[in-house]
């Protein structure tokens, strides 16, 4: 997909801006100039203009290798009506930036993944500095920047971009903290023989081992699996969705036959698209 999509200049990307988010980053590590920058608002914002055709396609945060999934594109993901079509890594130094010097910070602004990647360092070095959670890392310099004793959690390019100092580098406590991203579009590429499958369903709760039943069918039809998250529903009370990552495309008879199997023990089955695993660890 990376390749078709670099060769054309009126594909355009919607992105969590402003400009300086690491999802902004994430764009031009994987298509430099070759596509035309969508700036929105929210991650919410970034899945509706690829559903209304406001853009081409769209890239989401999907999870961080020290604090875990975003847990807004999960949600979003319930009910999305796209589909993915390729996942892209980004590793991520997360910096202090201020006007203030930091014995004189009382509050420091970020995405909450930006909060959750640095709190060991905050509760280290700002233990009284207010939290406050907002759409975007770049949205919190921006903020930051128009406020006295104020601080935002971003990345180091948001520094020139919106006239901060670096007050701290590389605060995040993970270990090669990296930021996996999924590309959205209206459908997935064909299977390239090293694909992943991203699947959501809902189980019946009254009927006790039937997520397990779910779960066995995969290793039933070889197909490994990779994540599983699970989200509120929304409907009603202790009632879950699942969201499963396995090997296998989507075209494959492996998956379809695993997908029709779940189809007896699952409700509301739904394939959320098929993209070439990006992974570079070895470890799939
Ligand atoms: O706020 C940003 O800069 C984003 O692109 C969002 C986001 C995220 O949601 O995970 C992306 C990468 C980092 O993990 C921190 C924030």
């Amino acid at each position: 997909m990376s390749a078709s999509i670099a060769l054309q200049k009126d594909v355009s990307i919607a992105y969590l801006g402003p400009p300086g988010t690491f999802s902004h980053q994430a764009v031009y590590q994987r298509f430099g100039d070759s596509v035309v920058y969508v700036p929105q608002k929210q991650i919410t914002d970034v899945f509706e203009a690829v559903e209304k055709g406001r853009a081409t396609y769209g890239i989401v945060p999907y999870e961080n290798s020290t604090f875990g999934s975003v847990v807004e594109t999960l949600d979003y993901l319930i009910k999305a009506n796209v589909k993915v079509r390729s996942e892209t890594y980004l590793t991520v130094h997360q910096c202090l930036l201020s006007n203030s010097p930091l014995d004189k910070i009382n509050k420091v602004y970020s995405h909450p993944q930006g909060l959750g990647q640095t709190q060991e360092w905050l509760s280290a070095h700002l233990p009284e500095a207010r939290r406050i959670s907002v759409k975007s890392t770049a949205q919190a310099a921006e903020q930051a920047s128009q406020e006295i004793g104020a601080a935002a959690i971003c990345s180091e390019i948001c520094s020139e971009l919106y006239g901060l100092d670096i007050v701290a580098r590389d605060i995040e406590h993970g270990v090669a903290n990296t930021t996996r991203f999924l590309i959205i579009g209206t459908s997935s590429d064909a299977p390239t023989g090293n694909d992943h499958t991203l699947l959501r369903f809902t189980v019946d709760h009254r009927q006790p081992g039937a997520l397990c039943d779910g779960l066995k069918i995969f290793k039933d039809h070889g197909l490994n699996l990779f994540k599983i998250d699970s989200r509120p529903s929304g409907l009603r009370p202790w009632h879950y969705v699942f969201f499963l990552e396995c090997s296998g495309h989507a075209n494959s008879e492996k998956v379809q036959l695993a997908v029709k199997d779940l189809n007896q023990y699952c409700l509301d089955v739904a394939i959320l698209g098929s993209f070439p695993n990006e992974r570079t660890d070895g470890d799939c």
